[in-house]
């Protein structure tokens, strides 16, 4: 059988600063005759077949490939990995070999994390509404770093502490730069739940409050744009912004930080052709524009951070679903209802989010239609692709694949209508092993007290 890349990785194209044409498919991907589409040298379809469907496919190559590029792009750089995007206990352990670090937010991540065996000096914890058990936990664990998020946490984290193993801290601040692809998820900017506004002096106040606390070792600050964000430029104007502030850190507190932690948001192709974030691009140009404008302010250039989740899982994945029914509406629409649906990737309902599609599996006649390919949840916007072209003999039984879908989908799913969260398989060099089984209804009753 004679296999073609179905599209390669990002051949740089550069449009706006730090900017790729990107492609949404692992590079292990390939076409073949009959319809035949493999990831990581496994056919779809026979992984469809062995472990059914809906079904998520992981890469192992392409997550390990990926955690290297942000490495070889910011040697000099500590780079976290995202769980929020997608967590398991094996993923853990690839992150682990990668060399990366864990960014974490809940107990439920820290725990998973702790019990693969992943360093804790590696892990940092973040979250909005961090609980005292979590901290207590956090605490424990011995996690390297743990995330500043509001006044009332400094003193609670500073009494878990003490006076010969200090906390190190870094505090969130807002930058005031808007960037990403969703109001929902804008978080450089003031108006928003997360970190202090560094406009109004709150990032200040909450620099002095952790710098009084003799258990919190202040690290330095974090931000965090936003996601999805295809362009360096955003990254840019925060550098900018955040090295004023640590000029006015060391101006009225005497200190200067050693840690500067830009966050994640570093955004992926979904669709073929979208603007995806080039590692590279952001790797020569973030540090350098931190070094001019720490040497502007006369500042000691601080040890860069980024956490990066969806940009190293995101490619990834690739959801297999199989089509159930085949309608045409009476004003000529043409809707292809899947297994799945928004309990398994809940962004287009959530964002609006626009995906891709192909068929998989079988040979078509190669005449298509424009077709909505809905989920089989019990709500009208459960749509996950929008005018997708599809061959125009599609019909119940055919499998389709949605690439992309390796962040914010199955870490985001629910347990809408008891479908049952989908299973993941990596695949790797010809072979798939199962990562995650389905969930069944029993899991579900198992949860329940019966009266
Ligand atoms: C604090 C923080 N860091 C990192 C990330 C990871 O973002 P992304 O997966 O878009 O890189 C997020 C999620 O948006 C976040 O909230
Ligand atoms: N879940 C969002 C991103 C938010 C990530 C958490 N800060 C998405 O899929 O785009």
């Amino acid at each position: 059988m004679t296999l073609t890349p179905v599209l390669s990785l990002p051949h740089p194209h550069a449009r706006r600063t730090g900017t790729a044409v990107g492609s949404p498919w692992p590079a292990s991907a390939r076409a073949g005759a009959n319809g035949g589409l493999t990831v990581g040298g496994v056919g779809l379809a026979d992984a469809a077949d062995r472990f059914g469907t809906p079904l998520y496919v992981l890469d192992e190559h392409e997550v390990r490939a990926r955690a290297r590029a942000y490495r070889t792009a910011l040697p000099d750089t500590e780079v976290l990995y995202a769980a929020k995007a997608f967590l398991s206990s094996t993923l853990v352990h690839w992150i682990e070999e990668e060399g990366l670090g864990l960014d974490v937010c809940s107990e439920g991540e820290l725990r998973l994390a702790a019990a693969a065996g992943f360093p804790p000096e590696r892990i940092l914890l973040h979250g909005n509404a961090k609980s005292p058990d979590e901290l207590r936990l956090a605490r424990r664990l011995r996690v390297g770093r743990i995330v500043i998020d509001n006044l009332a946490e400094i003193p609670r984290l500073a009494a878990l502490t003490v006076a010969d193993a200090p906390q190190r801290v870094l505090v969130r601040v807002v930058p005031g730069v808007a960037a990403g692809h969703h109001e929902a998820v804008r978080t450089g900017i003031a108006g928003q739940k997360f970190g202090f506004p560094v406009e109004g002096g709150d990032a200040m106040e909450a620099v002095r409050r952790v710098l009084a606390q003799p258990g919190l070792v202040l690290g330095g600050l974090h931000c965090h744009l936003g996601s999805q964000i295809g362009s360096v430029e955003p990254y840019l104007t925060a550098v900018e912004r955040l090295a004023e502030l640590l000029a006015g850190i060391r101006d009225e507190c005497g200190v200067q930080l050693p840690e500067l932690d830009l966050g994640g948001g570093h955004g992926i192709a979904y669709r073929p052709g979208d603007e995806a974030l080039d590692p590279a691009e952001f790797g020569a140009l973030v540090p350098a524009r931190l070094a001019e404008e720490c040497g502007r302010h006369g500042l000691s250039v601080p040890r860069l951070l980024v956490e990066p989740g969806r940009a190293v899982t995101g490619p990834a994945g690739v959801a297999v679903y199989r089509v159930l029914s085949v309608k045409h509406g009476a004003d000529g629409r043409v809707f292809a209802a899947v297994d799945g649906g928004m309990s398994d990737n809940p962004r287009p309902a959530l964002y609006g989010a626009r995906y891709s599609v192909r068929p998989v599996g079988r040979t078509t006649t190669g005449a298509t239609q424009q077709v909505d390919v809905v989920g089989r949840h019990c709500e009208a916007g459960d749509v996950l692709v929008r005018g997708a072209r599809l061959p125009a003999d599609l019909r119940p039984g055919d499998l389709l694949a949605v690439p992309a879908a390796g962040a914010y989908q199955l870490s985001m799913a629910s347990g809408y209508n008891l479908v049952g969260r989908p299973a993941v398989v990596a695949v790797r060099d010809g072979h798939a092993r199962l990562l995650i089984r389905r969930e069944t209804v029993e899991d579900f009753r198992a949860r329940e007290i019966f009266h």
